[in-house]
């Protein structure tokens, strides 16, 4: 068994790949675990009824929490390996400037989605609405392309509270012409996140002359799916694309390119 560990800004999410008659493949159960509350992992990983022989790991949450699952991962004896972001693999090629700075989370959902695609496919768009919402474009030929980052919808709620006198702290889908202030602050996140996606499916519609197939995942799209699809159905139908759009939910694209990774270690 080899555990994955997605250790992002606000949780910790960790998925095990099991080797079944030669196929390495990603068990569908995951066990999450909030950051303020990392010491509940020690207790689990004690209590597993199989010991890991190893674990493959992205961390975004700095070297603190690195060295915090680390240590607990040594307690069972189980070695961790920290995946980062590569320049290439066989499926996807990164063109950030700095191949190394690029998220290993994003890296990893990338990684997770493309290995899904069949060998001819449209330009795909990966998006992740969690602590922080990150928008990374994959060309048809698997190169990532570039991509956006911004606050997550919670964030952007936390600063308006905490940057103003008058503005509560607010939850709630939004509407077309709010005329009070949650539903203001509820319109005007939610337009900015889902604004920011539609950004992106434009550029991408322009270069390839093709509409994107949209894969979102994080613990925030339920909150923002209904004004999103709207608005990207609304994009697509303008821009003539011959396709029906698809906007598909992942539920953990992240350990899903971990499994991927972790094919090497068996
Ligand atoms: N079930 C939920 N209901 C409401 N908010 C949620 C739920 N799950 C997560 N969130 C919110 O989603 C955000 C975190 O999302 P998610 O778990 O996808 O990301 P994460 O663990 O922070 O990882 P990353 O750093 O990669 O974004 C937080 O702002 C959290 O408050
Ligand atoms: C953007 C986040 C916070 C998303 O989890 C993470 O991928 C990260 O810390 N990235 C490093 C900077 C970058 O991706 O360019």
């Amino acid at each position: 068994m080899i555990l994955l560990i997605d250790s992002g800004n606000s949780r910790i999410k960790i998925g095990w790949s099991l080797n079944k008659n030669g196929c390495i493949h990603r068990e569908p159960h995951v066990k999450i675990f909030d950051n303020l509350n990392i010491r509940s992992l020690g207790q689990w990983l004690s209590c597993l009824p199989k010991k890991p022989n190893h674990a493959l790991g992205v961390n975004v949450a700095g070297k603190h929490r690195e060295n915090v699952i680390e240590n607990e991962l040594n307690n069972i004896n189980c070695k961790i390996e920290w995946i980062v972001a590569q320049t290439r693999t066989s499926i996807l090629i990164n063109e950030y400037k700095n191949p190394n700075q690029l998220g290993a989370d994003r890296w990893a959902a990338m990684l997770g989605i493309v290995e899904k695609q069949k060998k001819i496919h449209p330009p795909l768009i990966v998006a992740s609405f969690g602590t922080t919402t990150t928008i990374d474009i994959i060309s048809p030929n698997n190169i990532f392309i570039g991509g956006i980052i911004l606050p997550g919808s919670f964030m952007m709620r936390q600063s308006l509270t905490n940057g103003t006198a008058n503005l509560p702290m607010s939850s709630g889908e939004s509407i077309d012409l709010p005329l009070d202030t949650i539903n203001s602050i509820n319109s005007g996140v939610s337009s900015a996140q889902s604004g920011a996606l539609a950004r992106q499916c434009i550029i991408t519609f322009k270069k390839y002359n093709e509409f994107p197939i949209i894969y979102v995942t994080g613990g925030l799209w339920l909150e923002l799916e209904k004004e999103t699809r709207q608005l990207i159905n609304e994009i697509a139908f303008k821009s003539r694309s011959e396709k029906k759009t698809e906007i598909i939910y992942e539920n953990r694209p992240v350990l899903d390119g971990l499994a991927i990774i972790s094919r090497n270690y068996n």
